[in-house]
């Protein structure tokens, strides 16, 4: 099995954003990205710093506000306040949100053209029509690692674990758009295990530590590892167990180093073509 090296496709998009952002600000444009902190969560910080990190390196300037458990009331007004200041491009609002706050809710918020990790319900509606639009930041890198690495799509059979609406569900529609034949599985799905093992490209994107397994996987077919699942030693371990899938898979994206790398540039690529 070969493992597909997200921390160099990264780095060839980090590239390409701060030549983006270069030329903007010799236009007298600072492309800004605003990050909206509304909770304490230990893997979002480690996001957000993994943002300010690779915007300053990158050229892009990044605005963190950190808010203390707002209401939802707060958040909103201060989306709405963002939405409408010139000087900032593109808005992200970090998850997990306050308890009894929904995505969709603050996503409302969040103006579509600024929209970066797309998280307004227009911005998914719009993709699902074929409209220029953003993707959430891992969906999209689903999708960009497997072109980047030259993996055939069409008529393929992509399967992917997880409908959650920030990956699932837009990876789903980024594949179909690329003539993909899409199965979405979920934690109802019957015989998930047979119906994943007919996959030729497989997207891990439930959240559970390792669940994927050989039994899982097509023999030879290429595994996407979206999960980011905090262990109990302050590591980091995917959805997919690397260990079974090595015998069997064709290519594993691995956690750390996989997708995790991709998203965070293509956050800042967004925000440099809305800046644009
Ligand atoms: N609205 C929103 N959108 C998100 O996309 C979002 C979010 N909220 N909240 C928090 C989670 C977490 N997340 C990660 C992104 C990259 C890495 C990443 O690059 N990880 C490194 C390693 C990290 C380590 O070693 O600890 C890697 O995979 O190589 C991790 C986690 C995006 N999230």
């Amino acid at each position: 099995m070969r493992d597909i090296d997200g921390r160099a496709m990264a780095k060839a998009i980090g590239a390409e954003v701060a030549a983006t952002a270069e030329r903007l600000r010799a236009d007298g444009v600072v492309p800004t990205l605003a990050v909206v902190v509304p909770t304490d969560d230990e893997s979002t910080a480690w996001y957000v710093r993994s943002i300010e990190r690779a915007a300053q390196n990158r050229g892009v300037e990044c605005r963190v506000l950190q808010l203390e458990d707002p209401s939802a009331e707060r958040l909103k007004s201060e989306l709405d306040t963002l939405s409408a200041d010139d000087s900032v491009h593109g808005i992200i609002c970090q998850t997990p949100l306050p308890e009894g706050v929904t995505l969709a809710d603050v996503g409302e918020h969040i103006a579509v053209a600024k929209d970066v990790d797309g998280a307004n319900p227009a911005s998914l509606g719009r993709l699902a029509a074929g409209l220029d639009t953003f993707a959430p930041a891992t969906a999209a890198a689903v999708a960009e690692i497997l072109r980047q690495d030259e993996v055939a799509l069409k008529g393929k059979n992509v399967t992917i674990i997880g409908r959650s609406t920030v990956v699932g569900k837009p990876a789903a529609l980024l594949l179909l758009a690329e003539h993909a034949t899409v199965t979405i599985c979920h934690s109802r799905t019957e015989n998930l295990p047979e119906v994943c093992a007919r996959a030729d490209v497989l997207v891990a994107a439930v959240g559970r530590p390792e669940m994927v397994t050989a039994e899982y996987v097509k023999p030879g077919a290429i595994v996407i590892d979206v999960g980011t699942n905090p262990t109990a030693e302050g590591g980091l371990v995917g959805d997919v167990n690397a260990e079974s899938v090595a015998s069997v898979a064709g290519a594993l994206t691995p956690v750390p180093g996989g997708v995790g790398p991709v998203t965070t540039q293509l956050l800042l690529r967004h925000t440099v073509q809305a800046a644009a």
